[in-house]
């Protein structure tokens, strides 16, 4: 399988697992680093072969070549000079010694010759070979029988063969062949040898280039992998945020439900240096059920609305406001004393009792029912659900009497430890 289509599918996998599109980038980022790294592999396996080819060719070949070209050269030189010498001692014994060094030349030139011919040689290089080869052997008779005329004193007609024959010209071109020849196998053993270098120095460029890509693709993906997870632990800790904010709130007011109540005046009594006073209004509104019931539960939804947000102006920005359930709202007035908090109550008692509400064409007026009872912090955990009834049943007192009252804990029965009375 091609590596697009390994990509294409692990792209319609990772879609089918739900992967988010930076991840399905991160996972095709990961595929191509892998096909690239199984390119370095492969393409640094592939020079590394071509210039051992390339080395293993010079020292087999070009090498081996050179110097056997260079011994045949030595050997054709060596033996005109030894026939040169036999002519100029008259000693039988010295000329005897140089014809056999003579003859020895003569093998010696012949194994080069042979051990050059084994190689692998281009066409060229076989053609000039055989070339020298003819005049090789050519040029050998003509030098045997010299060297029998000089063994066997005939001094004379080695001379003569010498002049006659031209042997030192028939040398000399020959020896120029062999140079050329030499040379030759010179050039093609360091043209080898810079192919190999060359190659070589490709190979690590390409391995550079591939392996600086794949830092750099290593990099991004891990870049990238970091942004995600960030990324994904943000959203999962606003979620949770949401979550938890949503879990504490009244939908349809906003104001804080039981829950969002609890938490926040539990922080409020941690953070209050310990004596200070905290009043708790329990609001219940007289006869909302009439609006329901005449002019529908939507009419009830928008007056209960409009209701949260009077509560909420009524007091400071620092003042808990909650929604406890159907008409029933609690107020936390932070820091106010019974008598201040009884005082509040009084003020939203009639601010509700001025308010109208007009839908469908119809205006509705509500009332208040306010029960108050006020802790002081530092005062026992229990005290604050004390306070909670106290205030329940003083609300309860306050509907008993008539509604649209304030009325104090204190009014209903004796306070419990830590929570004060408040007075209508
Ligand atoms: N529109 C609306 N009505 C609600 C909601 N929650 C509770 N209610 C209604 O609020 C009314 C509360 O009942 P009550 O407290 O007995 O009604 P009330 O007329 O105020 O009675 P009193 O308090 O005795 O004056 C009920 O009719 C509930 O159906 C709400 O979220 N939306």
């Amino acid at each position: 399988m091609t590596a697009p289509a390994v990509a294409r599918r692990l792209g319609r996998l990772s879609a089918l697992l739900m992967v988010p599109r930076t991840a399905r980038w991160v996972v095709a980022g990961f595929i191509v680093l892998l096909v690239l790294q199984a390119l370095l592999v492969q393409q640094g396996l592939q020079r590394l072969r071509d210039i051992g080819t390339m080395f293993d060719h010079v020292a087999r070949t070009a090498l081996p070549a050179q110097q056997h070209a260079h011994e045949m050269q030595r050997a054709a030189q060596a033996r005109i000079m030894l026939l040169l010498r036999m002519l100029a001692q008259p000693d039988p014994f010295e000329r005897e010694a140089d014809a056999q060094a003579f003859v020895q030349e003569g093998l010696a030139f012949g194994r080069a010759r042979d051990a050059l011919l084994a190689l692998a040689l281009d066409d060229a290089t076989q053609i000039q070979l055989r070339h020298i080869q003819q005049q090789a052997v050519a040029l050998s008779q003509r030098q045997r029988a010299m060297s029998e005329a000089l063994l066997q004193g005939r001094d004379d007609e080695a001379r003569a063969l010498l002049e006659q024959q031209r042997l030192f010209d028939v040398q000399r071109e020959l020896v120029l062949e062999l140079q050329a020849l030499a040379q030759r196998m010179q050039q093609q053993a360091q043209a080898d040898q810079q192919r190999a270098l060359e190659a070589q120095r490709s190979a690590e460029r390409i391995v550079l280039m591939l392996g600086a890509s794949l830092f750099a693709l290593g990099v991004a993906i891990g870049v990238a992998v970091t942004r995600l997870v960030a990324r994904a632990e943000r959203l999962l800790l606003l979620d949770k945020e949401r979550a938890e904010a949503a879990a504490c709130r009244d939908p349809l007011t906003g104001l804080y439900n039981r829950r969002g109540f609890e938490q926040a005046r539990e922080l409020l009594l941690r953070a209050s240096p310990n004596g200070t006073p905290h009043s708790l209004l329990l609001i219940d509104l007289d006869h909302f059920k009439p609006v329901n019931d005449t002019a529908g539960h939507d009419a009830g939804d928008a007056l209960l609305r409009r209701l949260a947000q009077l509560l909420r102006d009524q007091v400071r920005p620092q003042d808990i406001v909650a929604r406890l359930g159907g008409d029933e709202f609690a107020v936390v007035l932070v820091g106010l004393d019974a008598a201040q908090a009884t005082q509040v109550g009084q003020r939203i008692r009639d601010a509700v009792a001025d308010f109208s509400f007009e839908w469908g064409g119809r205006t509705f007026r509500l009332g208040t029912s306010i029960g108050v009872a006020t802790v002081l912090t530092g005062a026992a955990e229990a005290a604050w659900s004390h306070a909670m009834k106290a205030a329940d049943e003083a609300c309860y007192e306050a509907k008993r009497r008539g509604r649209g009252q304030v009325v104090g804990a204190a009014d209903v029965a004796t306070p419990a430890t830590g929570v004060q009375a408040s007075v209508a």
